[in-house]
């Protein structure tokens, strides 16, 4: 397919998003790229997003190893375009929470995707506002399946996620499934209603291992935000039991009093929103030069690497690095995303932090 890369729409930690149009149907495309020596999850992600085919999971397009004018080798993944950005956006364009009937729509949103997503056998593995976007018409659709797997009992895989939405069972490294979504599901509907993710005391927040300690050990369930109704506080203790198997599915969840009495309200779409990206391919404005884009690009990315190197790891390294002395942790990819809260990936054989002895050592912490 013919493409032309446009401006940068976001950045993770092991991408960055571009919009770019189609030269057959000029329709915008969100392209996401990743040198091809590190676009390992890029193309697993390809993989999965392209079995996928949902109203509430962001479009497939194609994907594409590609040698650039600078002679970089990327690879890319072309998306559908959301114009409305992360659901995380459209909270803090509304200061900083959403309202009840606005929860209501997006977590229907969110729960119908993952219920499809489930029923192809696979666990998204990194559910947030972050990775929920909002496409034409405010339809929320899952995005970022680069944490995304096939659920199979019999194969050990390693945990992944973003800690504050991590449940029990994945921040202690025993299992991950469809049942651990759901957790983080009612941890995003906690985001979505209060601005923050979960585990958010002012003590808390700088400490991802803290945060993993107290989800996987300490028997705590996430505080209910008090603002919220009775039937939304009792559909996030369904979504929010210690015990995987005591979950309801996305399915159960469906038919819960709090989302099926109320109506699906209009989104209210801000054009704030939009404030860095376009919605026509007339939006002259918005296409900026691939060399422009270029030298900004390398020069965030400098930053972004500094930022890794200097504040992350030394921010970090010590008391990860304790873990990996005693082989719990090997090469952990961290990233600032979502406020504080950073995400996991572990590309190590086992698990992320196992049983008793990683209890021991993060008690140490
Ligand atoms: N389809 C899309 N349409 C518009 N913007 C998008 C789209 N997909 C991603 N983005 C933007 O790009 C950002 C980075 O995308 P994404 O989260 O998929 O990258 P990542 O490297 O996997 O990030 P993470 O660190 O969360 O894993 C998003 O936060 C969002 O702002």
């Amino acid at each position: 397919m013919e493409w032309t890369r446009g401006r940068i729409l976001g950045r993770g930690s092991t991408a960055t998003v571009y919009a770019a149009t189609c030269h057959n149907s000029n329709e915008i495309l969100a392209v996401k790229s990743a040198e091809l020596h590190r676009s390992e999850f890029l193309q697993r992600e390809a993989t999965i997003i392209s079995s996928l085919n949902s109203p509430y999971v962001i479009g497939y397009r194609g994907s594409e190893t590609k040698t650039e004018s600078n002679g970089v080798v990327t690879h890319n993944l072309l998306m559908e375009y959301a114009p409305y950005g992360k659901l995380t956006d459209a909270a803090a364009k509304n200061g900083g929470r959403l309202d009840e009937a606005q929860v209501v729509k997006y977590t229907r949103q969110i729960l119908r995707g993952l219920e499809y997503i489930h029923s192809k056998g696979i666990a998204h593995c990194d559910v947030k506002g972050s990775n929920v976007v909002v496409a034409d018409k405010g339809v929320a659709k899952i995005a970022d399946f680069g944490c995304a797997k096939r659920v199979d009992p019999e194969v050990e895989s390693p945990v992944m996620g973003t800690p504050a939405f991590m449940a029990p069972e994945v921040a202690r490294g025993e299992k991950q499934g469809k049942e651990s979504d759901i957790w983080a599901v009612g941890c995003t509907v906690i985001e979505m209603a209060t601005g923050s993710p979960p585990w958010t005391e002012a003590n808390m927040r700088e400490d991802p291992v803290s945060v993993l300690y107290r989800v996987g050990y300490s028997g705590e369930t996430p505080e209910l935000p008090r603002l919220l109704t009775k039937e939304a506080k009792d559909f996030l203790e369904k979504c929010l039991k210690r015990e995987a198997n005591e979950r309801w599915t996305a399915t159960q969840l469906l038919n819960h009093p709090f989302l099926v009495t109320k109506p699906d309200i209009e989104p209210v779409l801000v054009s704030g929103w939009v404030s860095c990206s376009p919605t026509s391919v007339t939006d002259q404005t918005f296409w900026r030069s691939v060399e422009e884009e270029e030298e900004e690009t390398e020069e965030l990315q400098e930053d972004s690497r500094d930022l890794d190197r200097l504040k992350l790891w030394a921010c970090y390294s010590e008391k990860i690095g304790r873990l990996r002395c005693v082989g719990v942790l090997d090469g952990p990819r961290w990233d600032m995303e979502g406020g504080d809260w950073i995400m996991v990936r572990v590309s190590c054989e086992g698990t992320m932090i196992s049983g008793s002895m990683s209890k021991n050592v993060l008690g140490n912490i």
